[in-house]
């Protein structure tokens, strides 16, 4: 992604920003609420148009050729997006369907994703059956039914407990491990992050960090990820008291 810009109205939500996600990489899109993280997000997918700057997936330019691009990514929206009255399999083999992928080598796919989940007994039941988490998981393995070599994430363990965001986690890294897959994790939780994790630090708008963990707790002379966070961000600073309930 280089030099995106995106403004509603005369609000600018994305000013020059540039990162990249490394091929194989957890990157996580580390900002408080308010960043700009749902916008890139919109932009990446196409629900806006990128007007000026530029997105590259995979090499290939989002603006001039959207298709190859795009059958590349695999995301998971803030909202939930699965139909609660079908079944897990539906649900899946549906949008597998919309990928061009036929039943039988969906069911291959689920069984590969699934393999030692308990969610594989499940398969049958209504998605309404499932708890929070359980859905979410079910969300990520359909973003990753069509093999794509990126995946968004955008703030996916918003309102689960702390059992099943950890299982999240843990769920993704074992598939971006897996697979070989790369991805990009928008949150606010510090706590989601791991020591080998890749960072890109937005705040209102505009990168103020990228590069490893290690490489971002140096530059900013802290002890943690999370020391560095808060001073890149400013939420800790006494001029700054209204900010500090957005950090995690
Ligand atoms: N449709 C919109 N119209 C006007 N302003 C918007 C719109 N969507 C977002 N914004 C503004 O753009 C900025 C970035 O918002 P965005 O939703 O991208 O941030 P975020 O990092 O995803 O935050 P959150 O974690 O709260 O979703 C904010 O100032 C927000 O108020």
């Amino acid at each position: 992604m280089d030099g995106v810009s995106h403004s509603y109205g005369a609000r600018k939500a994305l000013d020059d920003v540039s990162f990249t996600v490394p091929q194989g990489s957890f990157t996580a899109l580390l900002g408080p609420n308010g960043a700009g993280k749902s916008t890139l997000f919109s932009l990446i997918t196409r629900l806006f148009n990128t007007r000026s700057g530029e997105i590259r997936i995979l090499g290939f330019p989002l603006r001039q050729k959207p298709t190859e691009a795009l059958r590349r990514l695999g995301v998971v929206f803030q909202a939930r997006t699965l139909d609660l009255d079908l079944s897990i399999r539906q649900n899946l083999t549906y949008h597998a369907a919309l990928h061009g992928i036929g039943r039988k080598a969906a069911e291959q796919r689920i069984g590969e994703i699934l393999k030692n989940s308990e969610l594989s007994e499940r398969l049958s039941e209504k998605a309404r059956n499932l708890s929070g988490g359980q859905l979410r998981r079910i969300e990520i393995v359909r973003a990753f039914m069509h093999r794509p070599r990126l995946i968004l994430l955008d703030e996916p363990t918003t309102g689960l407990d702390i059992k099943s965001r950890a299982e999240i986690v843990s769920e993704v890294r074992r598939l971006v491990e897996e697979e070989n897959v790369s991805v990009l994790w928008a949150t606010h939780l510090i706590d989601e992050i791991d020591a080998s994790d890749r960072v890109v630090v937005l705040h209102r708008g505009t990168v103020l960090a990228e590069g490893s963990v290690e490489d971002v707790t140096e530059a900013e002379n802290a002890e943690s990820i999370h020391e560095a966070f808060t001073r890149l961000t400013g939420l800790a600073r006494p001029d700054q008291p209204k900010q500090v309930e957005t950090l995690a």
